[in-house]
């Protein structure tokens, strides 16, 4: 039988956390290989996270090897293969940036320390709970002894986000549109960039004054938008963006999905036919 892989998944009792830890205990993330989910929570929803872990076992996963609990890091991330830091400090009323950074990077930097310290040598994390790419520079920063690149943060709900406007406008299926490119910040300044899209395998185009004045905002808005219409923020969708990241990381991309780039500045080999 393969072995376990080891998840560990931050912020397991929140909104994000709730629909994540299902999908991956059902194989959507690793596809037929066991998992071993390890939850690190603040001690004030250890107790929640439990629950959620009650609810792990009563699902009856085939491929749920095991679901552990935490409220310390070292504990959480020892032996981890892959990490999702999910968990993070909201901006609140009257908060100012500097006062969000700050109690950030208070998560993060011990986190990338403990992940430093206990992961696997081949870790991969992701990092949802934003300010995201500042809260993966601040986790990485602090673990010297992984490599920067298996840091990373998260950009594919945008990715999506922009994928579904596409094939709305197109009236076609998602899955038949590829190389959707997403520049900048998961914020507001961000660019999404359909100017590589392929349908069915061949170039499309789209019109100028479409994309600047409703395929840009829409896609850089769509989490207020999410807000104001569900009095929450986007949540499942952020889940499945997550198992979409790591899934394509670890097992790769689908074929024509942007390999093109992996295969000639990574590898450094000459791309398959039709990547
Ligand atoms: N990158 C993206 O595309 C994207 C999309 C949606 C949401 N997000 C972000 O994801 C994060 C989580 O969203 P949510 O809706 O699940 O929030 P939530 O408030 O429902 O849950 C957050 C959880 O994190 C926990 N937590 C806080 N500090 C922690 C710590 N130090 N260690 C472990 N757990 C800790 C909290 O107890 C809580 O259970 C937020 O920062 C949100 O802005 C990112």
């Amino acid at each position: 039988m393969t072995a376990p892989t080891t998840v560990t998944v931050t912020g397991a009792a929140g909104q994000i956390g709730y629909a994540l830890l299902f999908r991956i205990a059902s194989g959507a993330m690793l596809g037929d290989n066991p998992v071993r989910l390890r939850l690190l929570e603040i001690p004030q929803a250890v107790g929640a996270a439990e629950g959620t872990a009650m609810e792990l076992a009563d699902a009856a996963f085939p491929l749920l090897d095991s679901v552990d609990v935490f409220d310390d890091a070292d504990a959480a991330f020892e032996g981890a293969e892959v990490a999702l830091l999910v968990g993070a400090r909201p901006r609140t009323a009257g908060m100012e940036r500097s006062d969000l950074l700050a109690a950030n990077a208070g998560i993060f930097g011990p986190q990338g320390r403990a992940i430093n310290d206990h992961a696997a040598d081949g870790i991969r994390v992701l990092v949802v709970g934003n300010p995201a790419n500042t809260n993966a520079l601040i986790a990485a920063a602090h673990a010297p002894d992984v490599p920067a690149e298996r840091f990373t943060a998260m950009t594919r709900l945008d990715h999506n986000r922009g994928l579904a406007q596409l094939a709305a406008k197109l009236d076609v299926g998602v899955g038949r549109l590829r190389r959707m490119t997403v520049w900048g910040n998961h914020s507001t300044t961000q660019v999404p960039d359909p100017s590589h899209v392929l349908l069915d395998g061949e170039p499309v185009g789209f019109d100028a004054a479409w994309l600047a004045e409703h395929f840009v905002p829409t896609v850089a808005n769509r989490g207020a938008a999410i807000i104001a219409a569900r009095g929450a923020s986007s949540a499942a969708s952020a889940a499945s963006a997550a198992i979409d990241h790591v899934r394509d990381w670890v097992l790769g991309t689908p074929e024509g999905t942007g390999s093109r780039w992996r295969c000639r500045a990574v590898a450094n080999t000459p791309c398959p036919r039709g990547s």
